[in-house]
């Protein structure tokens, strides 16, 4: 499984330890057995998120040297304004802080309270801003996502029948937009095809409706589509980015995952001029000022750096062959995960795996604790626990999927640390039936996963 070595050599190295076992067990009990509140001091290898934790370039390091921090008109502005030009092929956009940021301010410019937003699979702080502006987050994936066993190439697909009758049932006037997620994380960092992407479109097209990227993967989405749909194998990643955005009227996108950038976000907008102005002037009380968008000068050169490195193919081959290799060794050890492995994370079935844990009991973030105590290693857990209560029964909702995410940063660990964390696993395999559930004993209102503490049941 390995492939052309990475397109690049370390130049500065970050120190990181393995603290002793008991030290781990002290430090995770004292977090409540929640991963979210260890110290990262005592994590050894952290794949709790591929956001915001990825290496920078040289050239991204050296742009921070010519951030210009005047509050309007940057310099850096225009060089992201640039690089969103060339890669996206659209005309505006407005940088903010993180991929929540874009939602905040775009969002209530399209959601009407009571409004549905469609889409593949809505990412749960998405799910959060759709709902705390009124709307309604829909999911319609492609019921072959939630079989983690079944193979194929474009999990992350959104069902065009389900799309269509939705709307011709609830009415085009119900619903604000669509929102194509790409790749689809909730789903296990499943790709969505080009024709996907583009029969959402028209649908949107047909009914008048907006259609918007959540563009946070969307470099891995595109490397997907070269080598997985046919007709694509000789188009160029550049090419095919700009084939993906063509299909859209905007997007909001975290640049923290595929910007390559440890803090951005932005909203682009394709042409809409008068979408534009409105976005201009929300940003101001809520990000700041339409030049920087609660972005610091130095942080959107790297930003408009980053995104020209990641369309770059030996680059995407080096990161997501890595984690197929991580996808592999678990499978080889008999640990059930999430087929085909997405792009940035491998994510482990954690029903399939210990099926005598309800999912009342949280089985995957339970898996999250022992592998924490096992072996330093952080995942997080995306399933019952992110999944949260139904916001109008106040029950819990047990997704389909009980997942562990391994979520690999981009340009960070070697394959000696993949191995480290699939032995890991397995030596967890080897006494998984003695590993019991989890009970709540304090439970946030809004995102409860983030700061949730359990005990052993
Ligand atoms: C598809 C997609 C995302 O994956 C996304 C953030 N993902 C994250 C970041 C995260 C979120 C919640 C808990 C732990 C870590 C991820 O670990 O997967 C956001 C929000 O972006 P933001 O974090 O910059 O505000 C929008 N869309």
């Amino acid at each position: 499984l390995r492939c052309m070595p990475e397109p690049y050599k370390i130049k500065v190295v970050e120190p990181i330890r393995l603290i002793p076992r008991k030290e781990r067990e002290r430090a995770i009990k004292e977090a409540g057995l929640n991963q979210f509140l260890l110290k990262a001091e005592d994590v050894f290898i952290d794949l709790l998120t591929d956001s915001g934790t990825g290496a920078m370039s040289q050239d991204q390091w050296a742009g921070l040297m010519i951030g210009d921090e005047s509050y309007a008109g940057s310099r850096n502005f225009y060089n992201l304004q640039k690089s969103i030009e060339d890669i996206f092929g659209y005309k505006y956009f407005v940088p903010t802080h993180q991929g929540r940021g874009a939602e905040n301010v775009l969002f209530p410019l399209l959601i009407k309270p009571g409004q549905y937003v469609l889409g593949n699979y809505h990412f749960d702080t998405t799910k959060a801003h759709i709902e705390l502006k009124g709307g309604r987050a829909v999911n319609l994936i492609h019921e072959r996502a939630y079989d983690t066993a079944v193979e194929h190439p474009f999990k992350g697909n959104i069902d065009l029948e389900k799309l269509e009758a939705f709307i011709v049932e609830h009415g085009a006037e119900n619903i604000a937009f669509i929102l194509m997620t790409v790749t689809c994380n909730s789903a296990g960092g499943q790709p969505v095809s080009m024709e996907n992407i583009r029969g959402a479109y028209q649908i949107g097209k047909k009914y008048n409706l907006p259609v918007l990227l959540d563009a946070a993967r969307f470099a891995e989405n595109a490397y997907f589509i070269k080598k997985r749909e046919k007709g694509y194998e000789n188009k160029s990643i550049p090419e095919i980015v700009l084939e993906m955005f063509s299909y859209s009227d905007g997007c909001t996108m975290s640049a923290k995952k595929d910007g390559l950038v440890n803090m951005g976000g932005l909203i682009g907008i394709k042409e809409d001029y008068e979408l534009y102005q409105k976005v201009r002037q929300m940003v101001v009380p809520i990000e700041g000022f339409p030049t920087y968008g609660g972005l610091s000068g130095r942080d959107m050169e790297a930003l408009a750096r980053g995104l020209r490195e990641v369309v770059d193919e030996a680059y995407l081959a080096s990161r997501i062959h890595q984690v197929q290799y991580l996808g592999e060794k678990l499978k080889e050890a008999g640990i059930p995960i999430q087929e085909p492995v997405g792009g940035h994370a491998v994510f482990v079935d954690a029903k399939r795996f210990l099926p005598h844990i309800p999912q009342s009991q949280y089985p995957a973030q339970a898996l999250c604790v022992e592998l924490y105590i096992e072996s330093g290693v952080r995942g997080v857990e995306v399933g019952t626990l992110l999944a949260g209560r139904d916001p109008e029964t106040g029950e819990e909702i047990y997704p389909e999927l009980d997942l562990l995410r391994l979520t690999i940063p981009r340009r960070v660990y070697t394959y000696n640390h993949m191995d480290w964390v699939a032995e890991g696993l397995a030596r967890i395999a080897a006494r998984k039936d003695e590993i019991r559930g989890l009970k709540m004993v304090y439970e946030p209102k809004i995102l409860r996963h983030f700061t949730a503490q359990f005990e052993w049941v």
